[in-house]
């Protein structure tokens, strides 16, 4: 199965307060079509490492491949190209723009990759709605929907651009039980139906268990 995303000796040092080696070692791959998880206890290095991987901290020692391309060592500009074109995110606060209708705040990053037209952004992005069930909201300002539909809402924002793989981290931390359960089932159909790839950090159990693979952290190490 074809890699997308892979992790190759990743090492990071925090040189203050005092030098601390908070990532040793990291190796893995994430295939398409694979639903991973990271766990671990808070302080073990997680949003450090997804940092590192959504190609924003570009301060680490290692190799970085996304879709076999290597992106350690590439330019700021080249990297923020990439993420937006390749990466969807999710994080636990949905960062939407409140005064911004439904579909504005899911056409922006397509409107910042700037390569299909006004017209064309828009059918993809109703696509989207269309297919996390929220088309009705369309319309709606942001502020306007529930804290589940918002969450829908980034989730189809993170899928605007095609992604290779959506990385979260704690996309369910602000919901209630039945929310965060229909978020894992949106992520399921997205690895089955779309073959594509998910890599998110949670500390719930029961969210990671249901994963094809979790990936446990302890003290900056991935455990075997
Ligand atoms: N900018 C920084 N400078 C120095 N140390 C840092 C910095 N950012 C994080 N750390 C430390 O690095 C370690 C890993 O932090 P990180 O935020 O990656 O953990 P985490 O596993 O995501 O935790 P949580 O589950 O609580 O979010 C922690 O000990 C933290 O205090």
């Amino acid at each position: 199965m074809e890699t997308v995303l892979e992790a190759k000796n990743i090492n990071k040092y925090f040189k203050k307060p005092v030098l601390f080696h908070v990532l040793k070692d990291i190796n893995f791959k994430i295939k398409k079509g694979e639903f991973v998880s990271i766990m671990g206890k808070s302080g073990c290095g997680k949003s450090t490492l997804l940092y590192i991987l959504s190609t924003m901290d570009t301060d680490y020692e290692g190799n970085l491949y996304l879709n076999n391309d290597l992106l350690s060592g590439d330019s700021r500009k080249k990297l923020s190209h990439i993420r937006n074109k390749h990466i969807g995110f999710v994080f636990q606060f949905h960062y939407l723009l409140s005064e911004f209708s439904v579909l504005e705040n899911v056409m922006l990053p397509a409107k910042k990759l700037g390569e299909k037209s006004l017209k064309e952004i828009e059918e993809n992005a109703l696509q989207k709605l269309k297919i996390l069930n929220i088309e009705h909201l369309a319309h709606k300002k942001a502020s306007q929907v529930s804290g589940g539909e918002k969450q829908r809402v980034a989730i189809a924002r993170a899928l605007i651009n095609n992604p290779s793989i959506i990385m979260g981290d704690e996309p369910t931390g602000n919901l209630d039980s039945h929310n965060a359960d229909n978020v894992f089932n949106i992520f399921k159909q997205l690895s089955v139906e779309q073959n594509l790839s998910l890599l998110i950090v949670t500390h719930d159990e029961d969210f990671a268990k249901r994963t094809d693979r979790i990936i446990t952290m302890e003290d900056g190490r991935i455990i075997p």
